[in-house]
């Protein structure tokens, strides 16, 4: 199996960088710099056990791979990027290679179910940031981090026991799931927090804000009868994945946190808590927590905000304003 990363950001690097160091087939698509620094130089692969360099193909276009039959591609680009690059993967002359889809979310599967005939989703739990364009650091020990892979629609096929078997030679702890989304839908619910990180400093007391928003959603999922799992509570994660600094190393936080850091211009956040406000709209609910930070991140983007430029006391206020309850 020759695994396609695209999108070899901070989790498709890593994941990248762990399946080329444990001697598996890999092959990239980055853009602009990373994708000249990795192709000229590898990617420096940092863990809270060492460092070390690989290398591996990096183009920067789908048009470019000669595609084989055994390949399976595993999106990596956050979801507002996923529409354009299917749209590369069909002009690549992609039709029944499976594809993976390793972001947060429960947008992606659908995106591209509807192109293509395979599509598996991969619940992730896996800090990891770039610092440079050629250097990409997770922060997790035993292992890199802790993945759920199945198909989406249920159930579990070969393609998914062999993503699990090659994640586990490359030392990310990764299991096959039959429902696949209901791990996805917790991992939604875990990151309605990313935005929050987002606008607050580090030391804000972002829980007592938090704690409405995980309620209205866990209730909307509820009462549209979506199944949910306890991601935050996952017994596996201790032994997995426990998150350590790097020396050297200033981690921003999340993955919402790293976009307004880089100030990419734009965030996933639509796809996040504007999927709890998505559902309550179309089923005649009421999810004014969730709304109001689908609103403030499009908000923050505007103003070309910084994390920590919001206090905890100015959204408390908002959200008091749009109806939020806090106990
Ligand atoms: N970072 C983390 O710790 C975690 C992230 N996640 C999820 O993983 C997914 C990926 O996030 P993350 O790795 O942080 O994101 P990054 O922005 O670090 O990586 C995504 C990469 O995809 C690239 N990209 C996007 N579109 C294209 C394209 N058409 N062609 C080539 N390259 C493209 C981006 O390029 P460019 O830089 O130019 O935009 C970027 O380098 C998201 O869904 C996120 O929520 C989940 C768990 C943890
Ligand atoms: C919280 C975290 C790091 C968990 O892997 C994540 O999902 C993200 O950054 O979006």
């Amino acid at each position: 199996m020759r695994t396609i990363i695209y999108g070899t950001g901070a989790i498709g690097g890593a994941i990248a960088a762990a399946l080329s160091l444990s001697g598996q087939e890999v092959v990239g698509i980055a853009r602009g710099a990373r994708q000249a620094a990795i192709a000229e130089r590898g990617l420096l692969f940092r863990t809270p056990e060492g460092a070390r360099r690989t290398h591996f193909p990096c183009v920067a276009d789908p048009t470019e791979i000669e595609l084989r039959s055994d390949d399976v591609i595993l999106l990596t680009m956050k979801t507002q990027d996923t529409l354009p690059a299917l749209e590369r993967l069909r002009a690549a002359g992609v039709t029944d290679h499976p594809i993976f889809c390793g972001q947060n979310g429960v947008s992606n599967e659908r995106f591209a179910l509807r192109r293509f005939p395979e599509v598996h989703g991969v619940a992730l739990r896996m800090p990891t940031f770039v610092v440079e364009p050629d250097d990409v650091v997770a922060f997790s020990m035993p292992q890199h981090g802790l993945l759920d892979i199945g198909c989406y629609g249920g159930g579990i096929n070969a393609h998914d026991e062999r993503m699990v078997e090659a994640l586990t030679r490359a030392n990310i702890a990764a299991f096959a799931s039959d429902d696949i989304m209901t791990w996805k839908y917790g991992k939604l619910l875990f990151n309605l927090h990313n935005i929050l990180e987002a606008a607050l400093s580090r030391d804000a007391d972002a829980g007592r804000l938090f704690a409405p928003v995980l309620k209205e959603g866990q209730e909307i999922l509820t009462s549209c009868g979506i199944a949910f799992r306890d991601v935050a509570n996952d017994p596996r994660r201790k032994v997995h994945m426990v998150f350590h600094e790097i020396d050297g190393v200033d981690y921003d936080g999340g993955s919402t946190t790293q976009s307004f850091v880089r100030g990419s211009g734009s965030v996933e956040t639509d796809y996040i808590n504007g999927e709890i406000a998505l559902l309550a709209r179309l089923n005649g609910l009421s999810a004014p927590a969730n709304a109001y930070l689908t609103d403030l991140s499009a908000r923050l983007l505007r103003e070309r905000a910084k994390p920590g430029d919001m206090s905890a006391d100015r959204i408390e206020a908002e959200m008091r304003a749009c109806g939020v309850m806090f106990d």
